[in-house]
């Protein structure tokens, strides 16, 4: 019989960092150093608003300002720009976040290229996007960086030496979006694993499983509830599971979250996080720590 799926426990590993976070935010204050989080939101998307609600909580749990700018959906290129150039400029701010997706009328590149690189906080801007895969991160992305803050957390717990798992293992990433997908990719490959990237096509040309089945860890940031199936998943392999899909009840009309990972597959799994409760939480607090980064690098350079 194998051993019972160990639920990887994404909210307490967040309540650590965040008590980290918050020391850290003490201490910056003590010198006089204030952090400030500004979200930008155009048009409305249900997760990106969960999302934005979140950080707000988990940056007025640590004490810092969190200010959101919720523009209406036919906000015109100019308009964001000068935000993000206003935002910038501001010493107030020290980490800006741009939630997805853009209305199609607005080019997601032109305005992350308008961030300030020292203020982009989710490494999308191609500068810090280039460092990153150089090997050289300004900033980490709260949601791969999440992904391998949970991973080594359990290899702790269980007593596996990250270097000689990471060497010996296949890590499957299934998705590529600049966000999540790329990083998670650059990564793992950093940690010296054998790296699997699929995508739709994988879907399409009926080989997915083929593919996720090499990894000995399999992190999924699809977007497609319920994607992965048992069949899918390599028996004895830890799963991740970056999906927040907004699905509708139909009994009670209300909507919830779902992941990528269908809840039947977990059991094949040695290990996995779940949705809610697994990556999303410690995403939030990372990015709050990327911000609490900035604001002490900013200070550094006054
Ligand atoms: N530039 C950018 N970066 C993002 O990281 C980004 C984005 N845009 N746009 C929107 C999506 C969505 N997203 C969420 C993450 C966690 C929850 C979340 O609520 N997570 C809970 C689920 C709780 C529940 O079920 O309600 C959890 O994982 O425990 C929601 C939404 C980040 N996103």
């Amino acid at each position: 019989m194998a051993s019972p799926t160990t639920v990887i426990d994404g909210r307490a590993r967040a309540r650590t960092l965040q008590l980290q976070v918050a020391f850290d935010v003490e201490r910056l204050a003590g010198l006089g150093v204030r952090c400030g989080l500004a979200t930008v939101l155009v048009g409305s998307d249900y997760a990106a608003e969960a999302y934005a609600r979140r950080l707000r909580r988990a940056a007025t749990a640590v004490g810092i300002e969190h200010r959101h700018h919720h523009l209406p959906p036919d906000t015109t290129r100019e308009e964001v720009l000068a935000l993000v150039v206003r935002l910038g400029a501001d010493p107030a701010v020290s980490g800006i976040l741009v939630l997805r997706p853009l209305p199609p009328h607005l080019d997601e590149g032109e305005i992350f290229t308008a961030l300030d690189p020292a203020k982009d906080i989710e490494a999308v801007h191609p500068e810090n996007a280039g460092l990153l895969a150089l090997g050289r991160p300004r900033f980490v992305p709260s949601t791969p960086a999440s992904v391998f803050h949970l991973l080594d957390a359990w290899l702790d717990e269980v007593d596996i030496a990250g270097e000689a798992f990471y060497g010996a293992s296949t890590i499957c990433v299934v998705g590529r979006s600049n966000n999540v997908g790329k990083p998670l990719t650059t990564l793992a490959a950093e940690r010296g694993a054998v790296v699997v990237s699929c995508d739709e096509n994988a879907s399409r040309t009926g080989r997915l499983a083929r593919y996720t089945r090499l990894g000995d860890v399999l992190v999924v940031a699809a977007g497609v509830p319920g994607l992965i199936r048992p069949e899918h998943v390599a028996p004895g392999a830890v799963v991740l599971d970056v999906g927040i899909n907004p699905v509708r009840d139909p009994a009670t009309g209300r909507t919830h979250l779902v992941g990528d990972v269908d809840p039947a597959a977990l059991s094949v799994a040695r290990a996995a996080t779940p949705v809610p409760g697994g990556v999303g939480p410690v995403t939030d607090v990372w990015l709050v720590q990327n911000t609490v980064l900035a604001a002490e690098r900013a200070a550094k350079h006054r």
